[in-house]
């Protein structure tokens, strides 16, 4: 793989339920970059965050991550150097937030910190998601934004060099979702982050990569990839693209549905 890329996907095809879903999709980020995935429903923007942590298996194809190739490596020690918010919220155990949040560092050596430097990290994570109230509650009362807070401070705890993030901004009011993202985007970690804000997305994302029937049809800057004729191209939207009047980034003004994918 190449020595910048801290994630690299490289020709992947994906089969599931004898369907094939992703058709030799590649996609890179460079070391700190935050990559936004975007595409329309079942364009295979999860499918492609699951192959990049190995839970699902390309039929071909290879990924790296930090150097390691992910089909070989063990779980542990990719945990160690790869964190992943999900939108399945499995963690419905009876554990306080705190204790949640501290299930980040069970990838890590015992040695890498005792308990107390583990809470105290684990402390920091919470308050990083403004989550420092939540730290005594029972995890399962907590709403489902909080819960994503809470999820994404134990991804943080683990200390990973990728993180990867699969609609983070679901449940979330809307000063939830530029705190998160201006957040994850300051933070010194390569991002892959799937999204469907367009103009969230161009505002945060150093590089857009745009996923359409199970393929990445366009890389770039976010101004280069969310062009009108692209999104119309394909969402079946017509928009306007201006110009964010304080980001100055661009802002996705979705108008009418085209008319030639009109009902
Ligand atoms: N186990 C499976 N068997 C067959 N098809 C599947 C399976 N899992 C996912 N798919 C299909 O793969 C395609 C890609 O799904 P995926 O969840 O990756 O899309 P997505 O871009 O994340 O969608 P969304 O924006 O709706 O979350 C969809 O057509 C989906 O129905």
């Amino acid at each position: 793989m190449s020595t910048a890329a801290a994630l690299e996907v490289h020709d992947v095809d994906v089969v599931l339920g004898g369907t094939r879903v992703l058709h030799g999709v590649s996609l890179l980020a460079a070391a700190g970059e935050v990559v936004g995935l975007l595409g329309p429903n079942g364009s295979g923007k999860s499918t492609l965050l699951r192959t990049a942590y190995g839970v699902t298996r390309p039929a071909a194809g290879t990924v790296h991550i930090a150097g390691l190739n992910v089909g070989t490596t063990r779980p542990r020690e990719l945990a160690r150097r790869c964190a992943v918010l999900t939108q399945d919220h499995a963690v419905d155990l009876e554990l306080s937030v705190l204790d949640v949040v501290l299930l980040g560092r069970i990838p890590h050596p015992r040695a890498m910190g005792g308990r107390r430097s583990n809470v105290e990290l684990a402390r920091t994570c919470l308050a990083r998601v403004d989550g420092t109230h939540l730290t005594d509650r029972a995890f399962p009362t907590l709403s489902g934004g909080e819960r994503q807070r809470v999820l994404l401070a134990r991804a943080l705890c683990q200390e990973p060099q990728v993180l990867l993030l699969d609609e983070p901004t679901n449940h979330l009011d809307v000063s939830h979702q530029l705190e998160l993202l201006a957040m994850v985007t300051s933070l010194d970690i390569t991002c892959v982050v799937a999204l469907h804000d367009l103009t969230l997305a161009a505002t945060y994302c150093d590089r857009i990569a745009l996923m359409a029937d199970g393929q990445v049809v366009a890389q770039g800057r976010p101004a280069e990839v969310l062009t009108p004729a692209r999104v119309e191209d394909v969402y079946g939207v017509a928009c306007d693209v201006l110009s964010h009047p304080r980001t100055h980034r661009p802002l996705i003004a979705v108008s009418r549905r085209a008319p030639a994918a009109a009902d």
